[in-house]
């Protein structure tokens, strides 16, 4: 006998109701698995650790989140008044450290358990997969440590004399071209372009030896492009699929496309800057480097891939990180209030080396001037342009208060917050005011005097413990130099059509980026003394060619 469509075969002997009921358990257990699948998290749920409520199934916290984390997280955390706390972004979960306080504990204490970095689906396994990891986003591991150790003696206190001729010749082409560009300051000038050059080619010297004249050289806004470009990938509010696995497997998935274009502009860049090593190496020309010294086959104990990840760090790490800290704080500096600084500073300046040409020579060997120094400090704590830091992640579980965060969790920490926190900074902590760092003083008389510092440089903008930034002590040198040879060659003064916004959240124009891009303003540049800017300029200009014939 043939079974009908309808035949239902042995379920035909269950009465109607009790298939009807099975059924629906099936589709109640179904939805209750599907819903725990959606909520579910790498790491469970932290007891004694409060969460933000309003997470959603699937994305968590993401969406909640908005495109600026760290602020979102600073208004969670005063109105929760709960520093720290645990959020789920898409199928991870995260603790986030907010106050100054609880930054700086957690950072120190735990450095040892928090020495690690998590992996992200997006940059890890696209972007990187040709030239390795960034050190700032290696997981800590044998190589990781060769990386740190190989660029804590290249960036470290006792390099740092190597560098005082490209010091110096950096910070004259900022100058010379303002000069040039600005008409000796008849035409308002946006500032960033040269001090993204000034950056980048501080860092590809260091690690090729090579360097662009041309403010907007072919090349040098390539790199400049592709970097921040590859910065939005990184972060957690522009790319979903790092929490959200899901959203992988879309079809046409433009964020993986994307990220095979960016790779592969990257390594065509870096393969090109390698090749002229080689070219210089093989000519005899070559100048002493990171890259040539390993292609020379000197002792380093690293291999290929590893010097590729160290260039790639270098010169990520600092070609976004200081024009967005200078080039903000020269907009916080050109405001009217702003020019009372300069003026004090100018006049720290003229206390210190009373001849302008000797402040120019000592730019770059000391960073002697405190109120300088202050408004350095200032500027890396006002404009946290890396605003949630890097992302750690534990290796052994961490007691926080009685909660215990297991190994293998992602730890954010919140240096925007950190960095404005009232409780610490003080009621004025929304403001920037270079004076904060410097002991009261009777404003007419001075002199300026540096408060001391009982953690590090003050702030939280370098990170700290034992994945602290490896650049720190050379992108402070870098601001000092380039600050003071601004400031005693010109005043300053914001422009009435296109002035800087000086909020500490909204100068950045991009709220998803990794790094802060500040919004574009323009300065008029008042020259002081002319007749010494002009001399300064030259004897900068003949020295920085002595280097190039020792090179
Ligand atoms: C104003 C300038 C800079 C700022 C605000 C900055 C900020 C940071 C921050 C927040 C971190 C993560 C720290 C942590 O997790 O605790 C970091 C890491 C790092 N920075 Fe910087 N940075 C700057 C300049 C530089 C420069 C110029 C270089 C290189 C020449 C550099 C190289 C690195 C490296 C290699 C790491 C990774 C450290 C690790 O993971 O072990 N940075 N930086």
């Amino acid at each position: 006998m043939s079974s009908s469509p309808l035949d239902m075969g042995p379920l035909a002997s269950i009465p109607r109701e009790q298939f009807a009921w099975a059924a629906m358990a099936m589709a109640v257990v179904s939805i209750f698995l599907l819903y725990r699948w959606s909520i579910s998290t790498d790491i469970p749920y932290i007891a004694g650790l409060p969460e933000i409520p309003g997470a959603i199934p699937i994305m968590g916290h993401l969406l909640k989140l908005g495109e600026d984390h760290a602020t979102s997280c600073e208004k969670w955390w005063r109105e929760s008044k709960q520093s720290v706390f645990q959020i789920r972004l898409g199928n991870q979960r995260a603790v986030v450290v907010n106050s100054f306080e609880d930054c700086r504990k957690m950072l120190v204490k735990h450095q040892t358990a928090l020495i690690d970095r998590p992996k992200l689906y997006t940059f890890h396994g696209i972007i990187s997969s040709t030239q390795g990891f960034t050190i700032g986003s290696s997981p800590w591991d044998e190589s990781c440590k060769n990386k740190r150790k190989a660029t804590g003696i290249a960036l470290g206190r006792p390099a740092t004399r190597n560098y005082f001729p490209m010091f110096d010749l950096e910070s004259y082409c900022i100058l010379r071209d303002l000069h040039k560009d600005s008409n000796n300051g008849a035409i308002e000038i946006s500032v960033r372009p040269y001090i993204q050059r000034y950056a980048l080619n501080t860092t590809l010297t260091l690690c090729y030896g090579i360097r662009m004249d041309d403010v907007y050289d072919s090349m040098l806004r390539e790199i400049l492009h592709v970097g921040s470009a590859i910065s939005l990938l990184r972060s957690a509010s522009e790319n979903y699929q790092d929490y959200v696995p899901i959203l992988r497997y879309m079809p046409n998935n433009e964020k993986n496309a994307r990220s095979r274009e960016l790779r592969d502009r990257r390594d065509k860049y870096l393969n090109e800057l390698l090749d002229k090593v080689r070219a210089m190496i093989k000519e005899g020309t070559d100048k002493p480097c990171i890259s040539a010294a390993i292609l020379k086959d000197e002792e380093t104990k690293l291999t290929g891939v590893e010097v590729s990840s160290i260039c790639l760090s270098l010169v990520s790490g600092g070609f976004e990180t200081i024009p967005g800290t200078l080039t903000s704080c020269i907009g916080s500096l050109s405001t009217p209030e702003g020019q009372i600084w300069q003026d004090r500073a100018y006049a720290d300046i003229k206390r210190m080396y009373p001849d302008v040409k000797n402040a120019w020579l000592n730019s770059y060997q000391e960073e002697k001037i405190p109120y300088l120094n202050a408004i350095i400090k200032e500027a890396g704590r006002y404009y946290t342009v890396s605003s949630m830091s890097l992302p750690r992640k534990t290796v052994t579980e961490i007691n926080w208060n009685g909660a215990i965060i297991p190994p293998k969790t992602m730890v954010l920490f919140n240096a925007q917050a950190g960095n404005h926190d009232v409780d610490h900074f003080g009621p004025d902590a929304g403001k920037f005011d270079p004076e904060r760092w410097l002991e009261p003083f009777e404003k007419t008389d001075g002199p300026f005097v540096e408060k001391p510092s009982t953690f590090g440089v003050g702030h939280l903008s370098f990170g700290a413990g034992a994945r602290a930034c490896s650049g720190q002590i050379i992108a402070t040198r870098l601001l000092y130099t380039a600050l003071l040879r601004i400031i005693t060659s010109y005043k300053i003064v914001a422009s009435t059509e296109m002035p800087p916004n000086t909020d500490y959240v909204e100068y950045n124009q991009f709220k998803t980026a990794l790094v802060a891009i500040p919004r574009d303003f323009k300065v008029k540049l008042i020259p002081r003394d002319s007749a010494a800017t002009e001399q300064c300029l030259a004897e900068a200009m003949a020295r920085t060619q002595d280097y190039y014939k020792e090179n």
